[in-house]
């Protein structure tokens, strides 16, 4: 098993691997999207021109002079500008390259585009979606089922909903992303025997950190979850954690929260979806639910360099739940990681325990067992990458303790 120094760090120089493909393919496909769905100016449009000329086949430039975060991201950038985007740390390249975007859209400038979320269009599309109303409906048939069932049900939702991911879909085409087939599909690493453990019904006070991934589809579960572990007593606080700016098109930010909890609340007919709206809109009045959005979640960085504000709070935590990909690949390192090397290990830095709840959707995967890696090797799928396979991992620092 590789040491951690000498995983290699993903770049995306290589022709045809999948962080490449991101950059080559998908952002150019995601400016071409943003353009479409508003009717941009021709300021707009230049500024989208140019990002686009300069990630493709230009060198990093720094944040315009006057930017708000220049100084920050000039300090997060180091040794970076002046490089060809594949040359940089894939990681950073896509945190950037988001940033970016934005600020060509104008969402940080005063003036009439401020605060328009370039991805808000597809986000409210998803959530007006009859997917989502089928969904909510699934609920009232929950609602009878005993509580051992209940609790399974809705965490296996949280972790497929991440497969739900709008970014994803950019050149899935969808494909790969019905609701049907969830059920069936592999789970490569299963914890979920612990993490329940970690939250015993009527148990010593929990507070449950969760760091949140992408809106609609993966949200409304999200939140679904987080009522039932506050509703049937597992947990006595929950803090949800959002981005706090658009970033990687469909992660949730505040304006994506409330908007959700407004689709579960406001459930035509009104089922057990409005109940569970009502009971958050509830617990968010009592501060049972708390929202935060650190600029940490928006930093190209692993975890293990996360603040000391971020890393007091996740140590005050019984568990830190964190969804997603790209939360997966800032959690154990964004390195090409033998499949084998220890989950525990990576993530002993945490300051308490942590969960990782994820579709694979990128080339990094750690805590496998070899016999399932040399299964799944022998498929001949592109299991790391196609969204087709999940896992649930429990580490963190109390587990070595
Ligand atoms: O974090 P999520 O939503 O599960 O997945 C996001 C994600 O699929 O998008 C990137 C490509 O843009 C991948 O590298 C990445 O991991």
């Amino acid at each position: 098993m590789p040491a951690s120094e000498d995983a290699p760090v993903i770049l995306s120089n290589e022709p045809g691997s999948f962080a490449w493909g991101v950059l080559a393919k998908r952002h150019p496909a995601l400016i071409e999207q943003v353009r479409e769905a508003f009717p941009c100016g021709p300021a707009q449009h230049a500024a989208l021109d140019a990002l686009l000329e300069e990630t493709t086949h230009g060198v990093i430039q720094p944040l315009a002079a006057d930017a708000h975060d220049r100084e920050r991201w000039a300090a997060w950038g180091q040794g970076h500008f002046g490089r060809s985007w594949f040359d940089v740390p894939f990681l950073w390249a896509e945190s950037y390259f988001y940033r970016r975007l934005l600020g060509a859209f104008g969402y940080f400038e005063p003036g009439p585009w401020q605060g328009v979320d370039p991805f808000g269009s597809f986000k409210a599309a998803e959530l007006r979606s009859a997917t989502v109303d089928d969904e909510l409906a699934a609920l009232d048939d929950l609602a009878g089922r005993p509580a051992d069932v209940q609790g399974p049900t809705l965490l296996a939702a949280a972790l497929w909903g991440n497969r739900a991911d709008l970014g994803f879909r950019l050149d899935s085409g969808g494909a790969q992303l019905s609701t049907g087939a969830e059920a069936d599909s592999p789970v490569v690493a299963d914890d979920s025997a612990e993490l329940w453990s970690l939250l015993p019904p009527g148990g010593a006070a929990a507070t449950v950190h969760l760091v949140a991934d992408n809106a609609g589809r993966e949200l409304i579960p999200d939140l679904v979850l987080i009522d039932h572990l506050l509703h049937a007593g597992r947990a006595a606080d929950v803090v949800l954690h959002v981005k706090p700016y658009p970033y990687y098109v469909s992660d949730a930010t505040m304006a994506d929260v409330i908007d959700s909890m407004r689709r579960l609340a406001q459930a035509r007919p009104p089922g057990r979806a409005a109940q569970i709206g009502r009971r958050l809109w509830g617990a968010m009045a009592d501060g049972r639910l708390a929202v935060r959005a650190h600029e940490f979640f928006c930093a190209p960085f692993p975890y293990d360099a996360m603040p000391a504000d971020l890393r007091e709070e996740f140590a005050g935590a019984t568990v830190t739940v964190v969804k997603g990909d790209l939360n997966y690949r800032r959690l154990v390192g964004d390195r090409l990681w033998d499949p084998t090397t220890s989950f525990n290990e990576r993530t002993a830095y945490f300051p308490g325990r942590v969960a990782a709840l994820r579709t694979l959707k990128s080339d990094v995967i750690t805590g496998l067992e070899q016999d399932t890696v040399d299964v799944l090797e022998a498929t001949g799928q592109a299991w790391r990458t196609s969204g087709t396979h999940a896992l649930i991992q429990v580490g963190g620092r109390a587990k070595n303790a």
